[in-house]
């Protein structure tokens, strides 16, 4: 297992056609941090991951390991330990879990090693498989899995290629309280050893599993936090609800915000 790294972002900003979707970004992620990024909808969670990870061009600067992502290509940072997921799974349906795993696994190994025939199922992918619970399923078609084990195998594939932060676009969107309940689990799991950011809006699970959160709103950090630091912040209260009224909780959860 390589080492803990964290992720230190300063002065983050990038503009699309004039419109500035990330507005000067400061984020400091802690190696092994279980980090939650919350916001309402266009506040440039997305976008922020997408600069982060090279999809989208942006100035300022984003340290990982002490190493500088900003100008490197997407596969360069793919290469730098560095994964993501989509709000959408994007697995090889066609093909089986245990195949998804070997194939992500191959992604940093030459073709003459991929083709080579191997007796048996690599020590990293077995781990991966056990990780996300899937071990049992590791000959079924991927396209039968349900929509929850279809992200846990999406975590997988990062994990096999031993990805040292993991990025997650709403992982438990679309899933089960049993579900959420072993994605949370997962999550805690992941980030003994790797450092863990999630976007989400499930103020319910963010709450069960962060360990810290950021929340943005037009573009910028508006407060960060521990779960309850943030939840007592008026700025914060005032964006979820549009009033800074919920002074007994901090409650986040009203119908209102589920979707925000
Ligand atoms: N490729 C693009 N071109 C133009 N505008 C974009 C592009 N991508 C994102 N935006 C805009 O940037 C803003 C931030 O979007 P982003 O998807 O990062 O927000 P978000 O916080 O992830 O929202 P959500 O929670 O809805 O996913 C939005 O106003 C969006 O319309």
């Amino acid at each position: 297992m390589s080492e803990l790294s964290g992720l230190e972002i300063r002065g983050l900003r990038v503009a699309f056609d004039g419109f500035t979707a990330v507005d000067g970004v400061d984020l400091d992620v802690r190696p092994g941090d279980l980090r939650f990024l919350i916001g309402p909808n266009g506040a440039g969670k997305t976008t922020l991951v997408d600069a982060v990870t090279g999809l989208v061009k942006a100035r300022g600067s984003v340290l990982f390991g002490g190493g500088e992502l900003l100008g490197r290509s997407v596969h360069r940072i793919a290469r730098s330990g560095i994964g993501r997921t989509f709000q959408t799974a994007t697995v090889f349906e066609e093909l089986t879990v245990l195949q998804n795993l070997d194939i992500a696994a191959g992604a940093g190994r030459g073709a003459l090693t991929m083709l080579r025939r191997r007796k048996g199922v690599p020590e990293s992918v077995a781990h991966a498989l056990e990780t996300v619970g899937l071990t049992e399923l590791a000959d079924g078609l991927a396209g039968t899995l349900a929509h929850g084990q279809k992200q846990w195998l999406e975590i997988g594939m990062l994990l096999v290629q031993d990805v040292r932060l993991l990025l997650l676009d709403e992982p438990v969107a679309g899933m089960s309280h049993d579900e959420r309940q072993a994605t949370g689990e997962l999550l805690e799991h992941i980030s003994q050893e790797r450092t863990v950011v999630v976007i989400e809006h499930d103020m319910d699970f963010m709450r069960s599993f962060a360990r810290s959160v950021s929340v943005l709103h037009a573009g910028r950090v508006l407060s960060e936090g521990t779960v309850a630091q943030v939840q007592a912040d008026p700025r914060v209260q005032e964006v979820y609800l549009g009033h800074a009224a919920v002074a007994d909780t901090g409650d986040l959860t009203g119908a209102a915000v589920q979707e925000v």
